[in-house]
């Protein structure tokens, strides 16, 4: 008997650590829990911005959902809420209206209301943005202004009215949805580049200025997603230009992009390139060999006016 015992402890034993260990390995990989924490997503009435909710909630977050239109974050609110009944410790999400490109006192008032919805900020997803078509020469001065509001002096202004409760908290991530065109800048967008690539640039200081108050801060630049961006694009006059480009209508998978979202803040990622092949050759390009990468945009410029023309 003793024998047989003394064969089946250390057995035992073994396989129980066996069991932790994994668990401990499957643990790391997925990364920090998101489950109660308070999770800001901008720009929540649409496209990556409304996945992104679909999937922080899922993940047991408490939300605070930004936008403009009040009727269309309520019903992501309704759909988000009608599949809870059933599970337990899902959390009604909350709403804060307001135009990121309003004054940056009207954003620091939303500010306020983002934080008397749960006393903190745990994640800050600076996702709203719009896109611009047009070239430089027609562009009205006012349009590139309007896109740099939404796209960088709005989220900027946010993160700075949400950063001191992070700070004294010691505890803190700010996400930021820029773009592939924050590394690259491609012809006929040149508000939406331009405003990327200041966007990259910001939040990059931050990222270095926050680290000593346990602020992490992400950078996520995506290729073309299959959203309502280009329909909802400025053109030279501010007009919209209200086409659904082929390169976005064969653009990866919103939520697929809000899974590597929710993966980036779990792994406190500090940047993810989420593009295809040829568009990361061409940031390497821009870098190691800027002026093959300028030829290749000024043809494409061409090419691109003379259909316009034609
Ligand atoms: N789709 C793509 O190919 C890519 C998109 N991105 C980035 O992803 C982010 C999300 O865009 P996407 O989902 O694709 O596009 P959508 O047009 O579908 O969504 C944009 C969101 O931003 C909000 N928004 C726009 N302007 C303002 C404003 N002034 N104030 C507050 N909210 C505003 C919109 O709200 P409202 O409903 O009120 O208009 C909407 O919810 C953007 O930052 C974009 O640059 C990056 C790479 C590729
Ligand atoms: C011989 C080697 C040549 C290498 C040079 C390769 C040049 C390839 C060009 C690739 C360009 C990719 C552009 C990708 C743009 C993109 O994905 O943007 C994402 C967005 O933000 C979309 O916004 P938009 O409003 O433009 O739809």
């Amino acid at each position: 008997m003793e024998r047989v015992m003394g064969g089946v402890v250390p057995l035992v034993l073994g396989g129980l650590g066996l069991v932790l260990l994994y668990r401990l390995l499957q643990r790391l990989q997925q990364g920090a829990t998101i489950q109660d924490t308070v999770v800001v997503i901008t720009g929540a009435s649409s496209g990556l911005g409304r996945e992104c909710a679909r999937v922080f909630h899922a993940a047991k977050a408490r939300l605070v959902l930004c936008g403009r239109d009040r009727a269309r974050l309520q019903d992501i609110v309704q759909e988000l809420t009608a599949a809870d009944s059933q599970r337990q410790q899902m959390y009604t999400p909350c709403m804060v209206i307001f135009d990121l490109s309003d004054t940056a006192e009207m954003v620091a008032m939303a500010a306020k209301e983002i934080l008397s919805c749960y006393g903190h900020v745990d994640v800050l997803i600076n996702n709203a943005g719009i896109s611009h078509r047009g070239n430089i020469l027609e562009t009205h001065i006012s349009v590139q202004r309007d896109v740099m509001d939404t796209n960088y002096f709005g989220p900027i202004a946010l993160t700075q009215a949400l950063l001191p409760s992070m700070v004294r908290r010691r505890s803190g991530h700010v996400v930021v949805i820029s773009s592939i065109q924050g590394k690259i800048a491609i012809p006929y967008r040149s508000a939406y580049a331009a405003s990327k690539h200041a966007t990259q640039a910001y939040f990059d200081c931050l990222r270095a200025e926050m680290e000593r108050y346990n602020i992490q801060v992400t950078v996520v630049s995506p290729g073309y997603i299959r959203t309502n961006l280009s329909l909802n694009a400025v053109t030279w006059d501010g007009s919209k230009y209200g086409v659904l480009d082929k390169t976005t209508a064969l653009g990866r998978e919103p939520k697929d992009v809000a899974q590597e979202v929710l993966k980036a803040v779990r792994h406190r990622s500090k940047e993810v390139l989420l593009a295809g092949p040829l568009p990361t050759l061409a940031v390497y390009i821009r870098t190691l060999c800027p002026a093959l990468f300028f030829k290749v945009m000024a043809s494409r410029a061409r090419k691109e006016q003379k259909s316009k023309d034609e």
